[in-house]
C-alpha cells in the first residue's frame, strides 16, 4: 500500500473547531440524503473522542425524524453501564433537535453478541441501503470499530468481499465482547470519516500508513478498501 494518497488528512486548530466542522458536514450530508430519498442513516463510534461532536451535531437543524442513528460498534453491556456506547449516544447525541431521530441499538437482551446476532443483523439490514454517514475512531493498537488485533472474528470482519453486515468480536484488548459493523458495511457509506485527536493518535495513524498488515493494525483495512482516500480529521 502506498501511503499518503490513501488518506485525505485535515487538521483543525482546535477540537472545538473540528467538532463544529464535522457536525456541520455530517448535517449537510444527512440533509441532502433526505432531500434525495426521504431518509438518512448515520453510524457513529463510541469511546471518548466523539462527545463534543455529538453535542454539536445534536443542535443541527434538519429533519431529524427522517434520520436513523446506529453505532459502528458496541460493547455487549446493558445501556445502564458507563461503558455502553448507546448510553453515550443517548446522553450526548439524541438530545436537543436530534432527540427526534430514531436510534437502532446493536445490543439485545441476549446474553452474548453471538446469541443476539440474528436480531442485530436484521436491525442493520432494515436500515436498507448504504449508510449515509459513518464516523469511525482509532485505538492506540490500530483498531477501528471493533476490528481488534487478535480479535476472534477479525478476518471475517475485515473481509472486503464478506457478505455479513455485522459480526461479534472478542479480543484480548477488549474488556467485554463486542459487536461491530463489518468493513464492507463501513466502506459503503456515502461519507466515511476517521475522527482522531491528540499527538498519540496521529502517531498511531502514521504507523498504520507505514505498513500493510491489516491483522496487525486493522485500520489499514479501512484505508486500503475505502473507495476514496479515507478522510481523516485531526486536532491536537
Ligand atoms: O466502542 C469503541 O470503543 C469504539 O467504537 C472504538 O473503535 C473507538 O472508536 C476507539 O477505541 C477509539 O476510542 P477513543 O475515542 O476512546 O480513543
Amino acid at each position: 500500500m502506498t501511503t499518503e494518497r490513501h488518506i485525505d488528512f485535515r487538521e483543525f486548530p482546535s477540537r472545538a473547531e473540528l467538532a463544529a466542522d464535522l457536525a456541520a458536514r455530517t448535517a449537510d450530508a444527512l440533509r441532502s440524503e433526505i432531500a434525495d430519498g426521504g431518509a438518512a442513516t448515520l453510524a457513529v463510534s463510541g469511546g471518548t473522542t466523539p462527545k463534543l461532536f455529538f453535542q454539536e451535531l445534536s443542535k443541527a437543524e434538519l429533519d431529524w425524524e427522517s434520520v436513523t442513528i446506529t453505532l459502528v460498534d458496541e460493547r455487549w453491556v446493558p445501556e445502564t453501564e458507563e461503558r455502553s456506547n448507546a448510553r453515550l449516544v443517548k446522553q450526548n447525541l439524541l438530545q436537543n433537535n436530534a432527540a427526534a431521530a430514531t436510534f437502532v441499538p446493536l445490543v439485545t437482551d441476549a446474553g452474548s453478541p453471538e446469541g443476539g446476532l440474528p436480531e442485530v443483523q436484521e436491525r442493520v439490514a432494515d436500515l436498507s441501503g448504504p449508510l449515509t454517514v459513518a464516523i469511525i475512531g482509532l485505538g492506540s493498537d490500530g483498531h477501528t470499530a471493533s476490528f481488534f488485533p487478535e480479535g476472534d472474528r477479525l478476518e471475517d470482519a475485515i473481509d472486503p468481499t464478506g457478505k455479513a453486515l455485522v459480526v461479534p468480536m472478542r479480543a484480548p484488548a477488549a474488556p467485554e465482547p463486542r459487536i461491530t459493523l463489518t468493513l464492507p458495511t463501513l466502506v459503503a457509506a456515502g461519507m466515511l470519516v476517521l475522527h482522531i485527536e491528540g499527538d498519540d493518535k496521529k502517531r498511531v495513524l502514521d504507523k498504520a500508513l507505514r505498513g500493510e498488515d491489516a491483522l496487525e493494525m486493522p485500520i489499514r483495512a479501512v484505508i486500503a478498501h475505502s473507495p476514496r482516500p479515507l478522510e481523516v480529521v485531526w486536532a491536537k
